[in-house]
């Protein structure tokens, strides 16, 4: 993945070197620096982005020759801007609603029974039911990631991918947050997530893999418990690390001396 860099007037890789695999199930976390291209990555696996080169395959689609609407259909995709793009007057359960219209604007007579059977199954799982007729505009962010992500189910996708679904959220909205990916693992166990953060405390328990970028290129990558432990942490932030697994959740901080 190649950008053009306007202040050098030269074109720098992005991304460069990256041979990665998600398969049906696997829960992968994505870390790394800021900077690290984390976020490029999300939008070349959501179809958001074309590689400029190399080739990028989703749920068996190659990028370039494949209708990307419709694939975009079977990828739910929440990233930082998402929530900023429906109306205010929207409540919680129109916007969850959009999910099943694939759009931003409400279309509430376009859903069917079913698609509203299962944007109430998902307030619930998410722990919204008691929201459902707020404002979207006035809940707290962590209600609003827990919505979006809510949405972003409806259409029963086959590959969620989470930006940074974390950032802003206070203690409890993480725990909310990660207790509801958790049972999702459960109730979707072929739902393939890609979870981009910068701490490993953010990651949920049922994390499968990971993979650690650093200035565009793959330090490591495969399962979680040889991926997420001291050394490729310590390649991959530039940092010396120490990991700790506890009761199956993450924590990292420097090492001692
Ligand atoms: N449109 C663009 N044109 C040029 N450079 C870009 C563009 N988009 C991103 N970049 C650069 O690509 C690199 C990777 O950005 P990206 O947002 O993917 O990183 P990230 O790992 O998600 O970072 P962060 O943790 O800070 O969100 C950065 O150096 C960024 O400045």
């Amino acid at each position: 993945m190649w950008r053009w860099q306007r202040e050098s007037g030269m074109r720098r890789a992005l991304l460069d070197r990256i041979d990665w695999h998600v398969r049906a199930g696997e829960r992968w976390a994505l870390l790394g620096p800021n900077g690290a291209g984390k976020t490029t990555l999300l939008t070349l696996a959501a179809a958001v982005e074309f590689p400029s080169r190399g080739t990028v395959e989703i749920l068996g689609c190659t990028m370039g020759r494949t209708d990307v609407q419709r694939l975009r259909e079977r990828i739910g995709f929440v990233d930082a801007r998402l929530g900023a793009r429906f109306a205010p007057m929207l409540t919680v359960r129109q916007v969850v609603h959009t999910g099943a219209t694939g759009t931003i604007g409400s279309f509430e007579e376009r859903l069917s029974g079913l698609d509203r059977e299962r944007a109430d199954m998902l307030l619930g799982a998410f722990g919204l039911g008691p929201l459902g007729d707020r404002r979207f505009a006035d809940c707290s962010q962590g209600e609003r990631k827990r919505a979006l992500i809510a949405r972003s189910l409806v259409a029963r996708p086959r590959l969620l991918l989470l930006d940074e679904p974390f950032a802003g959220l206070d203690v409890p909205g993480r725990e909310t947050l990660l207790a509801a990916l958790d049972r999702l693992a459960g109730t979707d166990p072929g739902l393939a997530i890609v979870l981009s953060t910068h701490h490993l405390e953010e990651l949920p328990v049922s994390t499968t893999h990971a993979l650690l970028l650093r200035q565009g290129r793959a330090v490591a990558a495969g399962g979680a418990a040889e991926t997420l432990a001291d050394d490729p942490l310590t390649a991959c932030f530039g940092l010396r690390l120490r990991v700790i697994r506890q009761a199956g959740r993450w924590s990292a901080a420097a090492a001692a001396g």
